[in-house]
């Protein structure tokens, strides 16, 4: 098949991975990026046609790092087994439905997040900051997607609430039915860039994925590998090729968007509030009635707003809640 043969910049290799690359290790070693994680075996690029690996790391520490779709591994050249995960750029992570001490892998390596809203009665722009509180915790760039642009009249009003949020965000009205609007998005979406989608049910994520895929698309692509027996075998998670050279990756799991250990997204999405608080007379303040409080004032004076306010207190104290309880379970 074409798709298994891309070069490593086409997957995504940049200078980030390659100067963790000891000369010593190059000459011994090979990277791969891993395509899709199975259940005891994970689907390489990156050396020839993909294929399948163990995904072991002989003499590894249950804490050590362990590869996850997405991630860059530099294999052993004769062996082809995997010796290290090279440091991620960033990861996409929560807390083990089965045991929340634990924190389970999701994704790695991801360029852009589009995150997916609709331009209907069901936008809100607390939900979007909550994905954007998500997003800059992992640290990837964010660009907000609405779809939907052709149901209504005023695209430019759902817009422009949604670049109310931050100075500079990005923000991209689109028809995804419409594969010619959707190339607006083409610029996040090229050979080597890997993109994953944040968005509540119904907004069109998988709608907006299919125009991005084109000629790829899941009826055409599915998993391809096959296991030594030649049987199909069950893809617990996979990167999908775009139509436009880049890479999809799924992020199950993240859309509960249960926020804990994300105290220092919500300081990024609400830096205006976080920098005003800094100027509160007494450090621990509530910015209920205590006095020389800085955050009530620039309210007053109109230079924040009470609704966003409102929203700023709730995800503080939801992630300060959730934190709590996880450190509690955590140390039973
Ligand atoms: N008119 C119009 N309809 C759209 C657009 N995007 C999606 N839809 C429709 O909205 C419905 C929901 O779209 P999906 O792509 O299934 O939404 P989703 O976000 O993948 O939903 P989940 O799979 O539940 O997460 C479908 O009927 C789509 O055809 C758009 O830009 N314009
Ligand atoms: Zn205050």
């Amino acid at each position: 098949m074409k798709s298994t043969e891309e070069t490593l910049e086409e997957l995504g290799w940049n200078a980030f991975f390659s100067e963790q690359v000891s000369p010593d290790e190059a000459l011994l070693c090979h990277p791969v990026r891993v395509m899709a994680v199975h259940r005891g075996k994970i689907a390489v690029a990156g050396l020839g046609p993909q294929r399948f690996i163990t995904p072991y790391i002989p003499g590894a520490l249950p804490t050590d790092d362990h590869p996850t779709v997405g991630d860059w591994v530099l294999v052993d050249g004769a062996t082809v087994q995997p010796v290290r995960v090279l440091q991620r750029m960033n990861l996409f992570k929560r807390r083990s439905p089965a045991d929340p001490r634990r924190d389970q892998m999701i994704a790695a390596n991801v360029d852009t997040v589009f995150i997916v809203a609709s331009c209907n009665q069901d936008f809100s722009v607390a939900r979007l900051e909550r994905y954007l509180v998500l997003t800059r915790e992992v640290g990837v760039d964010p660009v907000v997607v609405l779809t939907k642009s052709d149901l209504t009249d005023t695209p430019e009003t759902f817009a422009a609430a949604a670049r109310a949020i931050e100075p500079g965000l990005l923000v991209q009205t689109v028809n995804g039915r419409d594969p010619a609007d959707v190339a607006g998005l083409a610029a996040w979406c090229g050979p080597g860039k890997t993109v994953a989608f944040l968005g509540s049910s119904g907004v069109g994520k998988s709608t907006l994925v299919n125009s991005l895929r084109g000629s790829d698309s899941i009826a055409t692509q599915a998993v391809r590998a096959h296991d030594s027996t030649g049987r199909h075998t069950t893809t617990v998670r996979e990167m999908h090729r775009l139509d436009h050279g880049g890479w999809l990756l799924d992020l199950p799991g993240m859309r509960e968007l249960q926020l804990s250990d994300a105290a220092t997204g919500i300081a990024e999405v609400f830096d205006d509030f976080a920098l005003a608080a800094q100027d509160c007379k007494f450090s621990d303040c509530s910015h209920g009635v205590e006095p020389g409080c800085a955050v009530r004032a620039a309210i007053e004076a109109g230079t924040l707003t009470s609704e966003r306010f409102a929203r700023w207190r709730r995800l503080e104290a939801e992630e300060t809640a959730n934190s709590a309880k996880l450190t509690k379970r955590r140390s039973r």
